[in-house]
């Protein structure tokens, strides 16, 4: 779960993230997603779910909350890159909105 996912292999795990809101970071192998609430005490609510399920999957967004956005980016640190962990975590962020 922890290699960088190669060229050959990444297209069916982002291409439904690409679709479903999901971007390409300029210059980084890494993808971000903005995640609007109606209140701030939503947005920080939705960050302390999606907390939980980082730290039990030892896998952590880069992110900043601003009122009641969240701008989120993954990619694995520890590889340089993106692996299938951002791709999963990705799908548990769509999840718990
Ligand atoms: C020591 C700890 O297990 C590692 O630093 C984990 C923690 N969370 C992580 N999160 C992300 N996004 N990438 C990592 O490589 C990573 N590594």
């Amino acid at each position: 779960m922890s290699e960088r996912l190669s060229e050959e292999t990444r297209g069916p795990l982002l291409d439904p993230l690409l679709k479903n809101g999901w971007q390409m970071v300029e210059g980084r192998d890494a993808i971000a997603k903005t995640f609007t609430f109606e209140t701030f005490v939503d947005a920080f609510g939705w960050m302390t779910r999606v907390a939980i399920w980082a730290e039990k999957w030892n896998h952590h967004p880069e992110w900043r909350n601003v009122y009641n956005r969240v701008e989120v980016v993954l990619t694995t640190h520890d590889v340089g890159g993106l692996s299938a962990l951002d791709a999963k975590l990705a799908r548990k962020l769509d999840g718990l909105v």
